[in-house]
């Protein structure tokens, strides 16, 4: 491991809201409807290839914190060196793809900066039939805890993985690596593409530091409130 966080994040950084839009404007506008109760926010692949990596600079440069949702997934050396690139921007997570040559490439390329790398285990949209369909010879739990441990050997700081595998999880990979949980929604909203989810509530008392949410912040009719209510879920939590 690089580096271990601190110990339990801080309530408000444990909400990561995903800002899935096409232009960095219409991200600017959500973070200002958001306000100053959400600190930490989600640049994924949308918004990257439409302008979002100088976006997420310009986060940064704000006081805010980043993850950048790239999923690198690459021969080792494009990797290794996408990883450097993206160490240089200052955001605080960075995702890859679980595979092993990624993982390990991944971390030399990070290695010396305050990056930290999270594995995608098995994408919350993913069942075991979607597996089998793509391929695989496992069911999403086998391959979510046989990624966890590839990921917890080759020391890499956290992971992406749903709530549902949080407590088997934690127990294979100990105390100090990251575990962040997308798929999440609140009691009555829809799952969307989405089908491995939880509730906020659930997913912090099974054991997520962060939880990465999106539409059922983005698309609401208010999106602070909603915000707002999740964050008081995880307090309660
Ligand atoms: O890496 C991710 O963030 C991710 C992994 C995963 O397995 N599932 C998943 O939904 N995500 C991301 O988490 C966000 C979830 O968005 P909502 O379904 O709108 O809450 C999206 O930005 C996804 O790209």
């Amino acid at each position: 491991m690089t580096s271990a966080e601190p110990a339990g994040a801080a309530l408000s950084e444990k909400l990561i809201v995903a800002l899935d839009f096409p232009t960095p404007a219409e991200a600017r506008a959500m973070v200002a409807a958001l306000g100053p109760s959400v600190c930490f926010y989600k640049v994924g692949m949308e918004l990257a290839y439409g302008g979002g990596l100088s976006f997420a600079k310009e986060l940064i440069d704000n006081g805010a914190q980043v993850f950048l949702d790239l999923k690198l997934h690459d021969i080792p050396t494009t990797v290794a060196k996408a990883c450097a690139n993206v160490a240089r921007l200052g955001a605080r997570f960075l995702t890859i793809h679980a595979y092993p040559q990624t993982m390990a490439a991944a971390k030399q390329g990070a290695a010396g900066s305050a990056l930290r790398l999270l594995g995608v285990t098995v994408m919350t949209s993913y069942s075991d039939a979607d597996l089998h369909e793509a391929g695989y010879a496992f069911g999403v739990e086998d391959l979510v805890m046989r990624r966890a441990r590839q990921a917890r050997e080759i020391g890499i700081d956290g992971l992406i993985l749903s709530a549902e595998e949080l407590p088997a999880v934690r127990r294979e990979v100990g105390p100090a690596m990251i575990l962040v949980t997308p798929g999440i929604r609140p009691a009555g909203s829809s799952a969307g593409d989405q089908k491995r989810i939880m509730t906020p509530s659930a997913a912090i008392k099974a054991g997520a530091d962060y939880l990465v949410v999106g539409r059922p912040i983005t698309s609401a009719k208010d999106p602070r409130a909603a915000a707002e209510a999740i964050l008081a879920e995880i307090a309660a939590a």
